[in-house]
């Protein structure tokens, strides 16, 4: 039988792509598009065998004065040594995480026209649908909205307040339990490293926030395709929500892809580029990409934490001495936002990018 081609949407502009709903009732013996082929990408391999438990953290006990010690610890060795953990006992309601997995799931369900109303305009990066930079871009197998969240007055009038009714309630009601959870974090992850009492809430308090949620759907042949390309989070921490139980992240730990496996009541916490510039390069902003299946959906909700627009960006001078220089540059913020929406997701690309050279100044903004 001749090989179906997977129907792509394109915006009039070929700016915007999303993946079409057909894909949903894919036939096991259409093709996989060429522009979706990525085998020779990053031949890292995956772990197969004796997969690693990935680190948990418990928020109980990061807060609970007898163990807290302990706790803080473990976070700081887990920071350095993976960049990433599952956070148990968070304290988000489990009937809220139900609804926006319900509300998320329905999301993805509308018909394609209404969640293109959303699609990405010319020159930016939020909305719905991946921004195609090239002719030659390789595409990732998913479908997905992206959207600055904090501070309110970001937020596009043409995005957030147009999202469903119900799912824009549950996701506020979702932003507002996580915020009060990264503020958390961030403050024990300012003790982890000896910061300042006060640096952690000045950076991140109101700080600049965003969300992606991105469907999945099952792939004839997901061992060709990546359903997002491997990269970092450029922001101080990422709290990761799997919406529908099925698993599909990977992380690179000492050069290899590890299949992430966590509790279902659990969030995958990652320290992103921001952290991994302020403490020094001592924590590790961890790379990761997400794989699809051949059978099962895959969703998923990330929200972003970042320093707030009017901060700088740079190692913590609390951790800085002539024995310990700086290792990046230092920029603001804005700036740092900016350059990172004019690149694709890629590596750990803009990380290294803030890198200072040998033989090159500390205090100079990312050119
Ligand atoms: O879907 C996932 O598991 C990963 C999502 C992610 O890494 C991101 O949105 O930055
Ligand atoms: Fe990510």
């Amino acid at each position: 039988m001749a090989s179906q081609q997977v129907g792509l949407i394109t915006s009039s502009d070929h700016l915007v792509l999303s993946i079409n709903e057909e894909l949903r009732k894919l036939d096991p013996k259409i093709k996989v598009p060429e522009r979706f082929i990525r085998v020779s990408q990053d031949p890292a391999p995956v772990l197969g065998t004796s997969i690693p438990a990935i680190p948990t953290v418990d928020m109980k006990k990061l807060v609970s004065e007898d163990t807290k010690d302990f706790e803080v610890e473990k976070l700081h060795s887990i920071c350095i040594e993976w960049g990433l953990f599952q956070l148990v006992n968070h304290g988000v309601s489990s009937s809220l995480v139900e609804k926006l997995n319900d509300e998320i799931e329905g999301f993805f369900k509308l018909p394609v026209e209404e969640k293109m109303n959303l699609k990405v305009r010319p020159g930016d990066v939020e909305g719905f649908g991946t921004v195609v930079r090239s002719d030659e871009q390789r595409l990732d197998w998913g479908d997905r909205v992206y959207m600055i969240i904090n501070p309110i007055h970001r937020r596009k009038p043409y995005l957030f307040p147009e999202l469903p009714s119900s799912l824009r309630e549950t996701l506020e009601a979702y932003i507002l339990e996580l915020q009060r959870l990264a503020m958390t974090l961030f403050d024990y992850l300012g003790k982890a490293l000896m910061l300042e009492k006060e640096e952690m809430g000045e950076l991140f308090e109101d700080g600049m926030q965003s969300v992606r949620m991105t469907y999945y759907p099952p792939c004839p042949q997901p061992e060709l395709v990546v359903g997002l390309t491997p990269h970092s989070d450029a922001t101080g921490i990422t709290i990761l929500h799997q919406v529908n139980g099925v698993e599909g992240l990977q992380m690179k730990k000492d050069g290899v892809w590890i299949p992430v496996s966590f509790r279902p009541d659990s969030f995958i916490v990652n320290i992103g580029d921001i952290l991994e510039i302020l403490s020094n390069g001592v924590y590790n902003s961890v790379e990761h990409r997400a794989t699809v299946n051949s059978t099962k959906e895959r969703m998923s909700v990330a929200l972003f934490f970042n320093p707030k627009f009017e901060a700088e960006v740079g190692p913590s001078n609390t951790l800085l001495n002539p024995n310990n220089p700086p290792l990046f540059r230092r920029v603001a913020m804005e700036k740092y936002v900016k350059d990172f929406f004019s690149r694709s997701l890629n590596g750990r690309t803009y990380v290294e990018h803030m890198r200072i050279k040998p033989g090159q100044a500390g205090n100079t903004t990312s050119s």
